[in-house]
Parts: structure tokens; sequence; C-alpha cells
């Protein structure tokens, strides 16, 4: 692919039906939960991306293969039953924060050491709770950089267990990983939530995966306590992977945008994504939504502004902002604080494209207040996140000469976005 990309406007309303690759979240988690399993599961579905591109390496080098068949879509692992085979591995996981968190307290299980980087980006995401959390249970692990970020470097003998307490106010991955590892500690494990949790249905939907590899644990309803008894192994199985909801976003955003409809099957709103929660935002915007057992069709309607705290869907604030530009009267986007330590800071580099493409924005310290104005083409930066790319080539359907630069940061969970993206709007 080039180093740009212009997008076509859409010269008719939307017909569009799609379903987007596998979810990256699931994909991972399933990769976790079965890597922990005793026996042998499929996982049908995958996502074949860079996100998880790293995590099946790295378990690779952990000693659990992963078969890949299907262009890699279905990945077939045979667990080591809560044990990692592996003495000694360099991880390599480039920008992916679910690997990272994720492996990290995985690699606490195993008896050697483990040095976990990524890209320059990773060695500046958070991960010092994480590490602190493990160290409270009993294990060596440190970070590298200042500011408690990757490199990070684990010398296991085992999770021990114990009681630890975690922040879970920069990231919720913290408390995903150590759940999904904490049932096969040499012992009991609680754990404790100090403060604000972010991104809450991304916990719900690990405890939703570990419980389908057969592990249930107690979590409290308000999820600010949770214990296992360890010493537990995840069953293997054959577990199939949803469509990604982060991902569907983007082509329902395209039918608000464009007009017309934008059907993605494979998800409902019984799915264990969050994300999906994106089509009562756009409904409250405006468009009409049809709720249907395996899909979801959101037709595009005249726009109008909200007010939304959208720290449980965060990486939808992208998708909505650039909605926004096309909306009557501002809209307010608030409780994201968290959004500054993902890909890049994504409330400072929304604030500067979209002020690139003619809206007035106001940056505020846990979100944006998004004016639209007269929009105007512009060449976009897309700071290596994916969502920057895919949200704001959406304001290219509608507004002649919007230049995406380096379109195939993509492929960090979707490599043909802009293929299919073009495919629905009918300008492939
Ligand atoms: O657990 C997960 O799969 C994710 C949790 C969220 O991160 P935070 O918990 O850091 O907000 C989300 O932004 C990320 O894309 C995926
Ligand atoms: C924040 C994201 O990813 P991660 O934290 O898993 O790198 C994302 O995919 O938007």
């Amino acid at each position: 692919m080039t180093d740009s990309i212009t997008i076509t406007p859409s010269s008719a309303p939307l017909q569009a039906t799609v379903t987007p690759p596998g979810s990256k979240s699931i994909t991972n988690r399933a990769l976790v939960c079965a890597a922990l399993a005793r026996g042998t599961s499929e996982l049908t579905g995958a996502l074949v991306s860079d996100d998880t591109r790293v995590m099946i390496d790295s378990l690779n080098r952990l000693g659990i293969a992963v078969q890949e068949s299907n262009q890699g879509t279905t990945l077939t692992l045979e667990g080591a039953g809560g044990n990692v085979p592996a003495e000694a591995a360099e991880l390599f996981i480039g920008n992916s924060g679910t690997t990272i968190r994720f492996l990290t307290a995985l690699v606490s299980l195993g008896r050697g050491t483990y040095r976990l980087d990524g890209v320059p980006r990773m060695r500046e995401r958070p991960i010092g709770d994480l590490v602190d959390a493990l160290v409270q249970l009993g294990v060596d692990a440190t970070c590298e950089s200042p500011g408690g970020c990757p490199p990070v470097v684990v010398r296991g003998t085992g999770l021990p267990g114990g009681k630890a307490t975690v922040r879970g106010n920069i990231s919720s991955q913290y408390l995903s990983g150590l759940l999904m590892s904490m049932p096969a500690a040499a012992g009991a494990v609680e754990i404790i939530i100090d403060g604000q949790l972010v991104s809450q249905p991304y916990v719900k939907m690990t405890l939703e995966v570990m419980k389908a590899f057969g592990v249930s644990i107690h979590a409290a309803e308000d999820l600010g306590l949770f214990r296992a008894p360890g010493g537990t192994a995840y069953e293997a199985r054959q577990y199939a992977i949803e469509p990604d909801a982060s991902a569907a976003s983007y082509f329902w955003a395209a039918a608000a945008i464009v007009g017309g409809s934008a059907t993605v099957s494979g998800l409902s709103t019984s799915s264990l994504q969050g994300d999906v929660a994106v089509v009562d935002l756009l409904e409250q915007m405006g468009c009409k939504v049809d709720r249907q057992a395996d899909s979801i069709c959101v037709t595009g309607g005249k726009l109008r502004g909200i007010t939304a705290d959208m720290n449980a869907v965060s990486d939808m604030v992208q998708t909505i902002a650039a909605v926004a530009l096309f909306a009557e009267g501002p809209t307010e986007i608030t409780g994201v604080a968290h959004n500054r330590h993902k890909e890049t800071d994504r409330i400072s580099a929304l604030a500067t494209e979209l002020r690139k493409l003619g809206a007035n924005v106001e940056e505020l310290e846990d979100g944006l207040r998004i004016t639209p104005q007269q929009l105007r083409s512009a060449v976009i930066e897309t700071y290596d996140d994916h969502r920057m790319a895919m949200s704001l080539a959406l304001v290219g359907l509608r507004v002649p000469g919007v230049e995406i630069l380096d379109p195939h940061c993509t492929a960090k969970t979707y490599p043909n976005y802009f293929q299919d993206l073009c495919r629905a709007a009918g300008t492939a």
C-alpha cells in the first residue's frame, strides 16, 4: 500500500452488509485461556492482524505451539495446563496492549526469565500497576523504562498467590491479565481494585471467556474484588470468536455520515463486546438502529450532537468524534482520560486532526468538546494509531480530498480495512 490514501466520497446512500474480521480482544483472551488449558483447543473466526500475530508468536516462544489454518482464522493449540514450558524467552509484542498485559501475568506462572518489549510507543505505555500487583503476589517482576513502562522482566518461580491491590484507572487490561492467570497460581489469590476501574465491559468479557473455558471465579458485582482458589486449569474446547465490534463501528458510523444503512452480521446486543453500545450513541445522535439476533443495522438520519461519558467504550471515541463533525450542535465526550495512554495520546491527536478538518475543538483533561463548523479537506496524520486512520477516513466519504497518511497502520487490528470500507461505500 502507498504512504497515503485519499478517500473517494460516496455518491449514493450506503447499502452495505459487512462481517468484520474476528474480535481482537476475544482472540487474544481465547488464546491465553487455551494456552493455560489442559488439552487441545480450536479457535475459529480468529483475527489475523499485528496484535494477534505478536500474541501467537509469543506463545510459540513460550513453548505453546499455535497451528494456523484457514488463512490464519482457525488456531489450534495444546495448552500447557497452567505451566509455561519455556524457561527463558524474549517476547516482542509490538504495540499490543492486550498482549503485553496478558502475557506479563501469564509468564509469572513460569519458572525462568522472561523479557517483554515492544515498539518505542509501547515503552511509553504504563504497566507498573500490573507489575506492582504481581510483586504483591510474590513474583520477581520489574519495569525497565521510567514511569513503570516496558520492557518488563519477570523472573518466575511460579505464581505463589496471596492478596494484591491493583489500580484500574489507567487500563483494565492489568486486571484482565491477572484474572486469566490467577486460577493457575499455586495458592488462592484475592485481587482488590484500588479506585476507579476503566473500560469495565472488557473485564466482564474476560470473565465470560474464562467461563467458556471452564473457569468461574468469584467476582463482586461492582467489580471491586475477585477471588480464585488457585491450582485450577482451564478446559480445552472448540471456541467461535465473534466479529470485532470496534471494527464494526466504522461501518455503522459510515451510514450515519453518508446516509443509507449498514448491517453488520454476526453481532447482536448480547455480544461479549461492550463496544456494540456505540449503536446506542448513534441512535441518540439521530440514527435508526435495528437490533436483530444475529445482526445490527444502523440507518442514517438527521444528526444532532450529544453529551456522553465514554469511559466504558473508549475505543469508540474517535468513531463518535468523526460522526460529530456532521451533527447539528456540539458533542461533548468525557470520562476518557485513559485514552491518553493508548496507541497515541488520542485526545490530543483527535483535537489536532479535527481542527484541520475545520471543527472547533476544546480539549478537556478527560475528553473533547467538538463544535462542528464548515468542513474542509485535510491531510490527516495517523500517529501509528489504527483508530485515527479508520475513523477519520469516514470524513472523506462526505468531504472531498481527505488524505489519510500511513494507512497501513490499520494492520494492528484490521489489515483490509480500506478495501472493505471502499466496498461498503460503493467506491471500490
Ligand atoms: O482488554 C481489552 O481487550 C481492551 C481493553 C481496552 O483498553 P483499556 O482497558 O486500556 O482501556 C481497549 O481500549 C483495548 O482496545 C482492548
Ligand atoms: C487501545 C487499543 O489497543 P491495545 O490497548 O490493546 O494496544 C485499541 O485497539 O484501540
